[in-house]
């Protein structure tokens, strides 16, 4: 990650980073319909954390209209996935694990990253290519942030299965990891 944000790769990696994450929001939202009436996951189903129309725009300004053509997942990022679709169907409290790493950290760090993007890449402020990380319908993300954490920790589990949704965040992030690393091996600094 510090390898790309750093300007050390060209924004051909920042595209295939981005289309990774569109297969792992894929997975997010088109589970939250069938989320959005459940007891543990369904009130952190919110509509303006979206984020694949936003991913859509940038890929289209980064591939062109044709971005969706042939575009496959790396292994990790199936994997991801296919963890992301496991939870949402038979685990909605796992499933409010990788909603928060992902969205609460898109909230944090994303920040960051779209700066630093802006600048590495030339992107319009807020622009196409980084409207992943722009929240139009978030006015305040830190009392969004704050209002979030305050459902976590009231979720309606004991405290074995807040322990287990620790552990998926936990897991979460090892998925995260494992795509960085994947995109490093595609995309070595010596190239
Ligand atoms: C260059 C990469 C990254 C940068 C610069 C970054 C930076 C940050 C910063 C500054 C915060 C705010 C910390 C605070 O509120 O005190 C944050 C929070 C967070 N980050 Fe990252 N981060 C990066 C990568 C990641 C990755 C890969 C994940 C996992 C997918 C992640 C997940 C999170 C989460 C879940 C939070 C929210 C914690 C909370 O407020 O409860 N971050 N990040």
């Amino acid at each position: 990650m510090s390898d790309m944000l750093g300007g050390r790769l060209g924004v051909d990696a920042y595209r295939r980073y981005t289309e990774q994450l569109w297969f792992v929001y894929r997975a997010l939202e088109a589970a939250s319909p069938g989320l959005a009436g459940d007891p543990v996951a369904g009130p952190f189903i919110r509509p303006e954390l979206a984020r694949t129309a936003e991913l859509e725009r940038d890929l289209a300004h980064l591939g062109g209209p044709d971005w969706h053509s042939g575009l496959t997942p790396l292994p990790a990022t199936a994997q991801y996935a296919a963890r992301i679709e496991e939870c949402a169907r038979d685990w909605p409290a796992g499933y409010v694990a990788h909603h928060y790493t992902r969205y609460l950290g898109d909230l944090s760090g994303g920040q960051i990253i779209r700066g630093t993007a802006e600048k590495t890449w030339g992107f319009a402020r807020k622009g196409d290519g980084v409207r992943f990380y722009v929240f139009e319908a978030i006015a305040n993300p830190a009392a969004f942030k704050r209002e979030y954490r305050e459902l976590l920790d009231a979720l309606p589990v004991d405290d074995l299965e807040k322990q287990r949704v620790v552990d998926e965040c936990k897991r979460a992030f090892a998925l995260n990891t494992a795509v960085f690393q994947a995109l490093g091996r595609e995309f070595p600094l010596s190239a």
